[in-house]
């Protein structure tokens, strides 16, 4: 029996067309261009619904309705589906990914987010690739949870990040092997097939909460972080120099003791590409533990600041907050 995947376009470049201003999405467009391309209707691949949304948007204008949307749209077809790809812009791709890694609870089937950096109608396109590897890939090798398929490679969503503004292999997930890799033959590396896909899905609702994020600079001035700290900001990434550390400023400390007090919770995440938060390696990073900052190990700013949206939304008491920031949810940072 075929497989039967569920396509949601949200918009993004894959499915959009020039105009005066540059690429719009174009309602109707990526159906009309997909109908006219052969390989996607071949017997190898799997039945698929492309459910076009009404709003199409570049994905620089998602925000976390539009992640609701998503989930709430994946649950609704959850049951009549083998798998769930999400055609998307590539600017927040990571950070999309990562709210629904979070959102989708008990997830037993395959979600693939991807898109493309060319239109799937324009010659030389990344769309064909992308779409067709990830309706391919869903089907026979479904590995439930949300990843990112992006130039032959799946990776974890929450581990991915947008490093590249106009080459083709435009995501990194740099602390964390591909879930699977798409060669001449396709390769599980980290990934684990799916055994289980009877669980019910059930969906954390998230709304858009005020969340400062602030990059630490030479001269940076205990100002900045008290004005990112005014309400109503809820959370703080503090975007760190390598293994999570900060200047000993003595104003800008009794910042982030301010924060604690208030129940505010700091995230440290390194500025670094590559590696993990250790804050007892520095003296400079000892600092930030002491006043009570939370180790963001290894996670993405991306997957952060969407772990940040799926707690503050449970409203739960901040002790309970810190504990489950600093802990392994979904695979999205190294615990020690
Ligand atoms: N390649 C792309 O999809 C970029 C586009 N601006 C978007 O994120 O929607």
């Amino acid at each position: 029996m075929r497989k039967r995947i569920y396509v949601a376009y949200t918009g993004g470049t894959i499915g959009m067309r020039p105009s005066s201003q540059g690429y719009v999405p174009a309602p109707g467009f990526l159906s009309d261009t997909l109908k006219k391309m052969p390989e996607f209707h071949r017997p190898e691949m799997p039945e698929f619904t492309l459910h076009e949304y009404d709003n199409l948007i570049d994905s620089s204008d998602m925000d976390p309705t539009d992640w609701q949307r998503i989930a709430d749209d994946i649950a609704g077809n959850y049951n009549d589906y083998d798998g769930f790809i999400i055609l998307h812009g590539t600017d927040t791709m990571s950070y999309t990914a990562s709210a629904l890694s979070f959102m989708l609870e008990d997830l037993g089937k395959p979600v693939i987010v991807t898109g493309s950096q060319i239109p799937l109608a324009e010659l030389r396109s990344d769309g064909q690739v992308n779409l067709l590897n990830a309706l391919y890939i869903a089907a026979n090798f479904p590995i439930a949870e949300v990843s990112l398929f992006f130039n032959n490679r799946l990776l974890r969503g929450n581990r991915s990040r947008k490093v590249d503004a106009d080459g083709f292999n435009a995501f990194e997930s740099p602390n964390f092997a591909p879930l699977l890799e798409a060669g001449i033959n396709i390769r599980l590396k980290a990934g684990e097939l799916a055994t289980d896909t009877d669980t019910p899905l059930t969906v954390s609702p998230v709304t858009a909460q005020p969340i400062g994020m602030v990059s630490l600079y030479p001269g940076i001035s205990a100002e900045v972080i008290k004005n990112t700290l005014q309400q109503p900001v809820n959370a703080l990434i503090l975007l760190s120099y390598g293994v999570g550390n900060a200047p000993q400023n003595p104003a800008l400390i009794a910042q982030l003791n301010y924060a604690r007090d208030r129940e505010i919770p700091v995230v440290n995440c390194t500025q670094c590409l590559r590696g993990r938060v250790n804050m007892g390696g520095y003296a400079t990073g000892h600092g930030l533990r002491e006043a009570g900052v939370i180790s963001g190990s290894d996670m993405t700013p991306e997957a952060a600041l969407a772990k940040l949206h799926y707690l503050l939304s449970k409203s739960m008491p901040y002790d309970a907050l810190q504990t489950q920031l600093a802990a392994n949810i979904r695979g999205e940072l190294t615990q020690d």
